[in-house]
């Protein structure tokens, strides 16, 4: 054990100090979290809500185990995709009926930008993020390649020039608020703006910002926007995602997946393909009942929250992880990526280091649980609803010992630890 810095003292009174001033600082109670586990990987699978067990429990054995196949309508089951949706809705700003919640972030994904480009008849382009998470590039140039439009990876901060130029030609922009390597948040009013001005439609893919920051789908104007169920949702592993279509679009939007559960008359089982009202069109196949349940029960978290204190703590807590790492970490190789600007700031930190692989093990085996993308990216998702500045620092300086006294392993990255 390596003797801790003078310093150290000096931070462990601030946590103290910032956890006793902070809100939320009882929401912990509302996870099932092992003892003595600082975890910092709730932006790939959030961790179990109290709530969920009771439910699970009960949507299996009386819902599914007794009631069978009444329980699609005695127990509401084919209304959850809208009704799960709305309750998504309130949380990312969005008014009822504009919210469904089903399949995965990638299947909406290719749903919401198929439909979003056929809005735009006679715009060649399509614009994504060259850093946007891989599906998000694939299903973009795998609507592009089916629709013979064109693909412009652009970064957020060269969209206006990208407009400037051929503003006219663009249909659909499609980006992240998050940038889920570096954890840097693009501004959604803004780009959404620009792209509104240059007569394109946004798409917004909000999984590492939904629950994790107020969104203002209505008050901003989006068109479209997806987001998953499992990260700051907390929705369980393969949690469905959910889809928002601004209600201006839902005259005139087709869905590219045309399922008979979107069918205005499903059950009426007719020969052709009538499109539902309003958002129940951007439904699929038939709901996956255990997760959408599961997701639903996780949701309950969030029924007495106010997402501006979430990310107020978010901030303070993240802005603390910046600076343990800035004083504790100092000279040891680690470069912060995740910007100190709040405003630039998502619910992330990301330190680049060359061994982050074993550092992220090493880690893991003294329960700090983070995870890192290749090839040197160290990424601790920040929950403000069950981490404390104290967890912040116990992270902090655990890496710290664990570098200074070389107890990881320093071969090359192997690949993702998720
Ligand atoms: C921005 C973003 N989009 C989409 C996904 C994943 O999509 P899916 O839920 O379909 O696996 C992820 C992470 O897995 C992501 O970070
Ligand atoms: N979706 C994931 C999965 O099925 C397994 C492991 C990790 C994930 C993730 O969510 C990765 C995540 N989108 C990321 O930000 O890298």
């Amino acid at each position: 054990m390596t003797t801790a810095p003078p310093s150290h003292t000096e931070l462990a009174a601030r946590a103290a100090a910032l956890d006793a001033e902070a809100p939320l600082a009882d929401t912990r109670g509302r996870f099932l979290l092992p003892e003595n586990v600082v975890y910092l990987d709730g932006n790939s699978l959030g961790p179990l809500p109290a709530a969920v067990p009771p439910v699970l429990d009960d949507v299996l054995h009386r819902q599914w185990g007794t009631d069978l196949i009444a329980s699609w309508n005695t127990h509401a089951w084919w209304e959850a995709p809208v009704r799960v949706g709305d309750t998504v809705g309130r949380i990312v700003g969005a008014a009822p009926g504009q919210t469904l919640v089903g399949d995965s972030t990638s299947v909406q994904l290719y749903n919401a930008l198929g439909a979003a480009a056929a809005l735009r008849p006679g715009r060649p382009l399509l614009v994504t993020d060259p850093d946007h998470f891989p599906t998000d590039r694939y299903l973009t140039d795998s609507v592009a390649a089916r629709t013979g439009l064109e693909v412009r990876r652009v970064r957020p901060a060269d969209l206006h020039g990208l407009l400037a130029a051929e503003g006219d030609r663009v249909a659909v922009v499609g980006y992240s608020p998050v940038d889920y390597r570096t954890g840097e948040l693009h501004d959604i009013a803004a780009l959404t703006g620009a792209a509104h001005e240059a007569g394109a439609l946004v798409l917004w893919d909000l999984c590492h910002a939904a629950g994790a920051m107020p969104v203002r789908l209505d008050a901003l104007g989006v068109d479209f926007a997806v987001g998953c169920g499992y990260k700051f949702l907390n929705g369980g592993p393969g949690a469905p995602a959910f889809l928002y279509v601004a209600e201006r679009h839902h005259e005139h939007w087709s869905p590219a997946l045309t399922g008979w559960t979107g069918h205005a008359d499903p059950f009426g089982l007719h020969d052709t393909y009538t499109p539902a009202p309003g958002i129940a069109r951007g439904r699929i196949g038939t709901p996956p009942m255990l997760s959408l349940l599961c997701l639903e029960a996780a949701l309950t978290v969030f029924d007495d929250l106010d997402l501006e204190q979430v990310r107020a703590r978010s901030l303070s807590l993240t802005g603390f992880l910046l600076r343990c790492a800035g004083t504790l970490l100092d000279g040891l190789g680690f470069e912060p990526v995740t910007p100190a600007d709040p405003e630039r700031r998502g619910s992330q930190v990301s330190l680049r280091h060359p061994h982050a692989y074993g550092l992220v093990r090493a880690l893991a085996a003294r329960g700090i649980v983070g995870d890192m993308r290749a090839p040197d990216l160290l990424r601790f998702g920040v929950n403000a609803l069950y981490l404390s500045h104290a967890d912040v620092l116990r992270a902090v300086t655990c890496l710290r010992e664990i570098v200074t006294t070389g107890a990881y392993d320093a071969a090359p990255e192997r690949g993702a630890v998720t």
